[in-house]
């Protein structure tokens, strides 16, 4: 980990579906507000490793700590925002954003002043009336994302959202998305299996090796943002992190 103070400790987590080892005692820290990137071969346990995290699954053995304490639902604030559109197809864009912070009883001016700030941010302030089904792919993730921000979580975490959309538009999203983690100090754990979306996002990846799953290898990214795919450090640090997975 870096220098930073540890938001979330995961510490010999294993986790079984009867005799199938999935992750094999796996051990690591995430830092207040880093933006850590984890890559693993297909079927690796990285689903798995997400849903042990919001105790969807509940770990065979190990622990999961975010500000020192046992993770629970009650007391953290954690946002997962998946590849599949998420959005209610039911509720307006701004009764989206909103929808989490009614959840947790946020006062209602409070409420409406802060989903008005994430809209404004991710630039859907004008279609705050429209339904999901009048957006194009790329407000519809800005719905997401700004869903995902608005409560301000202790934790978001990211599931392959980008892998189905073109690389302009995956490119685009994610200089938006780093410029609201920036912005807002959020700790974020962003699973993907494409090497250049890492390097292009994480401050550190951690590389995950075939089940039953361990940590092969972390590697630090030391680069400024916005980070340029064709930079000669870049390409170094994607060949490094290709070497190191060699799934195919
Ligand atoms: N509820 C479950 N019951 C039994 N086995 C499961 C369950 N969930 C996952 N598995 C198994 O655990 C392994 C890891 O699955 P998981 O979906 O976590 O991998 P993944 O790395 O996210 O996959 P992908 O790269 O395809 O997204 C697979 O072998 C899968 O069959």
């Amino acid at each position: 980990m870096s220098d930073k103070e540890t938001k979330v400790k995961v510490t010999n987590l294993t986790k079984k579906f009867g005799d199938l080892l999935v992750l094999d005692d796996i051990s690591f820290d995430v830092g207040k507000g880093e933006f850590l990137c984890i890559v693993g071969p297909t079927g690796c346990g990285k689903t798995t490793f997400l849903n042990s995290i919001t105790h969807l699954y509940e770990p065979t053995s190990g622990h999961i700590l975010i500000d020192g304490k046992e993770v629970n639902l009650k007391e953290h604030n954690i946002s997962y925002i998946f590849q599949e559109n998420s959005t209610m197809p039911w509720l307006t864009v701004e009764e989206n954003v909103r929808f989490g912070l009614d959840i947790k009883s946020i006062p209602r001016e409070e409420a409406t002043n802060r989903v008005s700030e994430y809209l404004k941010i991710v630039g859907l302030e004008k279609y705050k009336n429209y339904y999901p089904n009048q957006l194009s792919a790329s407000m519809l993730q800005r719905v997401v994302i700004a869903r995902a921000f608005v409560t301000e979580p202790d934790l978001l975490l990211m599931d392959e959202p980008y892998g189905q959309l073109d690389i302009e538009l995956r490119f685009k999203l994610e200089d938006e998305l780093l410029e609201l983690q920036r912005r807002t100090g959020t700790t974020v754990i962003f699973i993907t299996h494409n090497i250049e979306e890492a390097v292009y996002l994480g401050e550190r990846i951690l590389i995950l090796t075939n089940k039953p799953t361990k940590i092969k290898s972390s590697v630090f990214v030391d680069m400024q943002h916005p980070r340029n795919i064709a930079d000669e450090e870049f390409v170094e640090i994607r060949n490094k992190v290709t070497d190191l997975i060699k799934w195919w």
